[in-house]
């Protein structure tokens, strides 16, 4: 079976591999040259680990090219995936489903020998069942193209894993075809036992968001509890750990902090809500703008620790900030929280040092105004303040005397919960973390 992923982002270029991976020959589609020819290069444009080897080893073999071409394509493969973007409409909640409309409609073009067309981007509920209008009215004449949706739930830093071995496949399907030929391209992961779950397009289309809104509101669940510690004292992490331990909850995505980030959670319980008030059901998602808003107010106590931290006045003072990715182990900075921090401290007048292990060329891009430099060392060099925003392991493992001898103040704010606050402060340290009382 040949296969071709429309869309080389994060989601696309970790699919396409994946795909070459299980045995597959893959050409990976995007309108980008730059990332085509990188990609062709056996280069890979972002930050993932373990996805460069593999990426370079099956373009070395040739099992995996990729082109600009939808008419190469169009012409060789038996399934296209789609993973271009979805990003939030600047100035509006919803989706911009411009990309997935263009991709599918060169597709349709393009496309001159029976095939399916998967979609794996993130999509609001009832897209699916528009594109299969869509492609019956533009495929070309004696050409029978199938649609399926196939939510993706990798997340970043994890991409290769989540791709080879996912805790569950999705496929939504109305038509006969496309759950044998699902079947047959994901076998190897099936054979290991993986659950799937093959239901009808919207459940498929729901199924990707829901996850991605419970992850979220389970986020902002605990840091709502930080916004209570804070004011009454408590620990949030032993909170965390102790209501973890009912297996009913889980420990997991309980780690209180700045909130969370990235090109999925916040755009996808946006667009969520844009959906479901364009259906008429705007409560049945109010919650969400509720969790939107505790995550947002995170990033403002941040803020407010540091200038409490600093006398009331950022200017002219130095901040360290360690971490500008929205995550560690990625170099991504979409909707980054330890960035907006960052920056939102520059526009008070601060002089911010920024020190990313990945991510300080993507934030740069975004956000030029910062000096970014290529060390904690010379990041924390005569410091009044140190802000740890992204919980790299290189951060996390900082001590008092690893910091002392470099900032001019010792003060640190631990934006993640990830230090021992009691070892800065019996050092002598101004120390404060988010979901702990101040001071
Ligand atoms: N990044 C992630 O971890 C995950 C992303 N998703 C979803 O996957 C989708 C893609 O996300 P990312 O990969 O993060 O985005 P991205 O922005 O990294 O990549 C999108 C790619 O699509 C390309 N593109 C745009 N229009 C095109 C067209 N007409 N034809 C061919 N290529 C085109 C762009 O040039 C870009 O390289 C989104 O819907 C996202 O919500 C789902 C699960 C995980
Ligand atoms: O739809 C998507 O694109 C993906 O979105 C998330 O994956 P990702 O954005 O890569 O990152 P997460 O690990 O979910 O972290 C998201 C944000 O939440 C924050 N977070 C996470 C966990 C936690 O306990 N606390 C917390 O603040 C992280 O720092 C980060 O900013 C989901 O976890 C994936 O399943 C999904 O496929």
């Amino acid at each position: 079976m040949k296969i071709s992923v429309i869309g080389t982002g994060y989601l696309g270029a970790t699919h396409a591999a994946g795909m070459a991976e299980l045995g597959f020959d893959v050409v990976g589609v995007d309108v980008d040259p730059t990332k085509i020819e990188r990609l062709s290069r056996g280069e890979l444009p972002f930050h993932e680990p373990g996805l460069p080897e593999i990426i370079r080893k099956h373009v070395d073999s040739g099992r995996l090219r990729f082109t600009t071409d939808y008419a190469e394509v169009g012409a060789w493969a038996d399934v296209h995936f789609v993973g271009v973007g979805t990003p939030q409409m600047p100035g509006q909640h919803a989706a911009d489903m411009k990309y997935v409309d263009a991709a599918v409609l060169s597709l349709a073009e393009h496309i001159t020998r029976d095939a399916l067309v998967v979609g794996k981007s993130t999509v609001p509920v009832g897209t699916a069942r528009r594109l299969q209008g869509l492609l019956r009215e533009k495929a070309r004449d004696g050409v029978d193209i199938s649609l399926a949706w196939n939510p993706e739930f990798l997340r970043e830093g994890f991409a290769v894993k989540d791709t080879l071995e996912p805790d569950r496949l999705v496929f939504g399907v109305n038509s006969p075809d496309a759950e044998p030929t699902l079947r047959a391209v994901y076998a190897k992961i099936l054979a290991t036992g993986t659950p799937l779950i093959v239901t009808d397009f919207e459940t498929a289309e729901l199924v990707k968001v829901a996850a991605n809104a419970f992850l979220a509101t389970k986020i902002s669940f605990i840091n709502a509890f930080s916004e209570v510690t804070e004011a009454v004292g408590g620990d949030i992490r032993t909170l965390a750990d102790a209501i973890g331990h009912d297996t009913r909850i889980g420990r997991r995505f309980l780690n209180a902090g700045i909130g969370f980030g990235g090109g999925c959670l916040p755009k996808d319980i946006r667009a969520l809500q844009a959906r479901v008030s364009e259906l008429g059901l705007d409560r049945s998602m109010r919650f969400l703008s509720e969790v939107d808003e505790i995550n947002l107010r995170r990033r403002e106590r941040a803020v407010y620790l540091a200038s409490s931290m600093l006398g009331g006045e950022v200017a002219d003072l130095r901040i360290c900030v360690l971490g500008v990715a929205f995550k560690p182990e990625s170099d991504d900075v979409r909707d980054s929280p330890a960035l907006d921090v960052a920056a939102r401290l520059y526009e008070m007048g601060a002089a911010v040092n920024v020190y990313d292990p990945e991510a300080n060329a993507n934030a740069a891009r975004r956000f030029p105004r910062l000096n970014y430099v290529g060390s904690l060392t010379e990041a924390a060099a005569d410091a009044d303040l140190v802000l740890l925003l992204t919980e790299w392991d290189e951060f996390k493992a900082l001590t008092p005397e690893d910091l002392a001898p470099l900032v001019a103040h010792r003060r640190l704010i631990d934006a993640r919960n990830v230090v021992d606050g009691d070892r800065f402060r019996d050092a002598g340290w101004d120390f404060a973390a988010l979901g702990q009382r101040y001071p």
